[in-house]
């Protein structure tokens, strides 16, 4: 399915929340399936090396994060990834409530993003999450969470800009969770050329036999195998 040209808010409506809601509580993750057209894969990924987007570069390497590259954009974001942070967020912030409420974690979300900055700036967290990212051959990406400060939206979004097995092989998306006093499950998130994945920051309930208990979320990207792979991603909380 492709969007080529759609507003954002257009080609999210399109989306069933609710499925996407049912699978984020089965498995912590969900599949936003076509979210980019190729031609919008194409274009962010060509805005990698334009130095003017970006507030600094990371190489994973010398941070022990993996092997491979990321830059964190600057404000103001490009305007389709401005337009998908704040468009994703009204559909991704009831069930982030939802899952604090099952936690016992008293953190509630405001219904808008900008609503939820406002939050952010107030404790120090100012500088924009949203990022490129690009691998090569050899590289990968440790299984990490993004957390940048108190403030944590408990969901984020991941793009995979170039297509498999054209652009790139290996390079899969990887997450775990962790349970408590239980071997670790790993989740394999098969992912197309413009397509998302919705995915836990950090922790997830899980529904047991005797009420719900939170569970440890981990992601990364195992080795690309040949080719270049980039991705965008989209955390919802800024950084201090
Ligand atoms: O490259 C990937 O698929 C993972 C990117 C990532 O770690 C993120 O978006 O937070
Ligand atoms: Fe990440």
């Amino acid at each position: 399915m492709q969007h080529a040209g759609q507003a954002g808010d257009e080609r999210l409506s399109a989306i069933a929340w609710s499925q996407v809601g049912g699978e984020l509580d089965e498995r912590g993750a969900a599949m936003l399936p076509g979210l980019l057209s190729a031609d919008e894969c194409r274009m962010l990924a060509a805005l990698y090396p334009q130095g003017r987007h970006f507030r600094s570069t990371v190489c994973m390497g010398r941070h022990g994060f993996g092997r491979g590259e990321y830059k964190y954009f600057r404000y103001p974001l490009p305007a389709l990834i401005q337009q998908l942070r704040n468009d994703l967020y009204p559909h991704l912030a009831p069930i982030a409530n939802r899952w604090n409420e099952a936690m016992g974690e008293e953190a509630r979300y405001p219904s808008t993003h900008a609503d939820y900055l406002v939050r952010c700036q107030q404790a120090g967290q100012l500088r924009p999450t949203p990022l490129l990212l690009q691998y090569g051959e050899g590289d990968y990406n440790c299984l990490h969470q993004d957390l940048y400060g108190e403030h944590v939206f408990p969901l984020q979004v991941a793009i995979l800009l170039s297509q498999p097995q054209v652009d790139f092989a290996g390079g899969e998306f990887v997450l775990t969770e962790q349970r408590p006093r239980m071997q670790s499950r790993p989740e394999v998130v098969p992912l197309q050329q413009g397509d998302a994945v919705v995915f836990a920051v950090h922790h997830r309930p899980v529904q047991g036999a005797r009420g719900s208990y939170r569970v440890n979320m981990r992601h990364g990207v195992s080795r690309i195998r040949a080719g270049h792979r980039h991705t965008l991603g989209i955390i919802f909380h800024d950084a201090t």
